[in-house]
Formats: structure tokens, sequence, C-alpha cells
């Protein structure tokens, strides 16, 4: 039986807002309010929604590059906020990240060699001679070749930036890797060979993605299992083929109504949604989808919904 490889339970991110001369806390943005869900080993998990609703900060956690405010984030069943620090290290092995743009996250100053022979160093693999070997044979896996090994980041295309960050990324033998809207920057056709080369190396090295994005029509290439967020709470969570099929969360329905079919008979009728975002320092009260949410009732106002099971482990978090 498939155990989960990561679990998250109850995480959540208020970020102080201080004002004044004194720095007081006069509020928080609630980032992330109080998520949960479990990856399965081997599988891919799509994270989605609108920008600012907390993806990124719940990868952060995730990493342990930002502390929760409060919840749990369980990896191989241990709980990594109680890691000593050399347990830490450790996992900082076996979790990693791609980042959105690996040009910014390239030091302009440091050849491919460099950039992952320090990520080697750093955590002790490998002598030097085997190090140099061990980055070829990751160049190769990505797609690139020895003639690349002692270029510039600025020498590369976007798409070879990502393949590099993705090497890196894959240095260690990770198990879990956080993709952080890692083909948002690059062109369309870009973004499928880089989309392929994913779903190439996960079979390959059995890993496990968090996949991050906010675009629909990527994470319906990728992912098996998809949690939509919200204001910082997950609204809906499915398998791919019922979460496309059949969305049941009103905003669900929104986000999927704005994507290209391509098969125009399928069309839906585009759903707009009504107002802008609120802040997440001041969410609405009730649900924190009703006020643009066509559905709403007074309820809906004042009693936020929680997320609950409407059969075959397809949870949504809706009054109606
Ligand atoms: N360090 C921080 N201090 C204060 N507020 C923050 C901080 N980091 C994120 N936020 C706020 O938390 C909320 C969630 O941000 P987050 O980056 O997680 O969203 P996101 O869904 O990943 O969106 P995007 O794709 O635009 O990054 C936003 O309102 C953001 O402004």
């Amino acid at each position: 039986m498939n155990q989960g490889l990561l679990q998250v339970k109850n995480l959540k991110k208020y970020f102080p807002i201080n004002k004044g001369l004194f720095s007081k806390t006069v509020g928080a943005v609630k980032a992330v309010d109080g998520i949960s869900f479990s990856i399965l080993e081997g599988e891919t998990f799509g994270l989605v929604g609108e920008s600012g609703c907390g993806k990124s900060t719940t990868g952060r956690m995730i990493l342990r590059l930002i502390e929760p405010t409060d919840g749990q984030v369980i990896y191989k069943g241990k709980y990594i906020q109680d890691l000593p620090k050399d347990s830490m290290k450790k996992l900082r092995r076996e979790i990693q990240i791609i980042f959105q743009d690996p040009y910014s996250s390239l030091d302009p100053r440091f050849t491919i060699a460099d950039t992952i022979g320090e990520v080697l160093e750093i955590h002790n693999m490998y002598t030097r001679k085997e190090r140099t070997d061990r980055i070829l044979h990751l160049l190769e896996a990505v797609g690139l070749g020895p003639q690349h090994i002692n270029r510039y980041p600025h020498e590369f295309s976007g798409g070879q930036r990502q393949r590099i960050g993705i090497a890196r990324a894959l240095a260690l033998n990770p198990s879990l890797l956080v993709c952080d809207e890692p083909v948002s920057a690059l062109d369309v056709s870009v973004q499928a060979q880089i989309i392929n080369l994913m779903q190439d190396l996960q079979k390959e090295l059995k890993l496990t993605y968090l996949f991050i994005s906010h675009d629909l029509s990527v994470v319906h290439h990728i992912c098996d299992r998809i949690a939509v967020m919200y204001m910082g709470k997950i609204v809906e969570t499915a398998d791919k083929k019922t979460l496309f099929e059949n969305p049941s969360h009103p905003y669900t329905q929104a986000l999927l109504s704005a994507i290209p079919v391509p098969n125009p008979g399928l069309a839906t009728q585009r759903i707009v949604l009504e107002g802008d975002i609120p802040s997440p320092a001041h969410p609405p009260t009730g649900c924190r989808f009703h006020t643009r949410c066509k559905f709403v009732t007074e309820k809906c106002k004042k009693v936020e919904p929680q997320l609950k099971d409407i059969g075959g482990s397809h949870l949504m978090a809706c009054h109606l």
C-alpha cells in the first residue's frame, strides 16, 4: 500500500503586518490558513489557484525555508519542525525545489560545473573526480551535454536554464521535488519539452512532485491529483479526471471555464469571477469566496464551510 510520503496537517502561515516607528504589529496576512493534504509516493500532486493564494508559501514551509505559524509537515513519518540540525541537513537532500525563474536562482558568476559542484560539496557528496562524472551524468539526464559544463548561465536559453535548475535539484538524489511554477516563465513550446522531461525523470528516478501552478492547462498535463487553493484555504481536492470532468466548487468551475478547450464541442460557458481577490489581511467572513460567488447565500456570509468528502476521495468546501 502506498503510504503518504508527505503529509501536511492544518498548516498555517500568518505574516505580521508591522507599522509605525516602532514596527508595532497591527495585523497579519493570513497567507496559508489551515490546510491539510497528503502526497503519495510517486505521484504528482498539484496545488493551483490565483496569484497570492498561498501556494509558494506552502512550498516554502515544506522545504522549511520558512517556519509555519501552526500545523505540521510530516515527511516519511517524521515531523520536520522537530528535526535536529543534522537530521534536517539529511532531509534537505531528500526534498529539493525547482524555481520558476532559474536565471535569478543561478549565480551569473558561476559555471554550471561550479553551480552543481557547490551543491555536492556542501553535502560532502562524492570525491572531486567523482563530482565531475556526476555533473556530466546529470547534464545528460536533463538533455544537455559535456560541452555545457563550463558555460555560464547567460549562455543558455530559458528552457536550457530550467534544465540546469532541474539538474541542480536532482544532484543530491532527492525523493520529493517542490516544483514552484517551473514552466510559467517559458514559451508554450518549451513548456511542453520541460514537462515531458520532468515526466521522464519522474519515471526513471521514481520521483514524487508537488507541482505548484496557476495554469490549469499545465496542471492537467502533469498532475495525478490536484488541490485548488483560494485565499489560504483548500476549497477542493480530487484526482485529475474527477476535478476536470466534475468540478464541484464554484471557484474551481470558474477557473476551469477560463482555460481553452481543445474540442470546442465540449466548451462550457466562461464564468467570469466578480470583483477583485480580497486582501488576505482581511479575509471575508464565512466562506472566503462568497464575495465573488454567484451562488452566494446568507449562510455563506456567516459560516465557514469545512472540507468534506463528497464521494470517492473528492473533497470540497462549499455549503451548496
Ligand atoms: N514574506 C512575506 N511577508 C509578508 N507577506 C507575504 C510574504 N510572502 C508572501 N506574502 C503574502 O502572502 C500571500 C500568499 O503569497 P504566496 O507567494 O504564497 O502566493 P502564491 O499563490 O504563490 O502567489 P504567486 O504565484 O503570485 O507567488 C500574498 O498575499 C503575499 O503577498
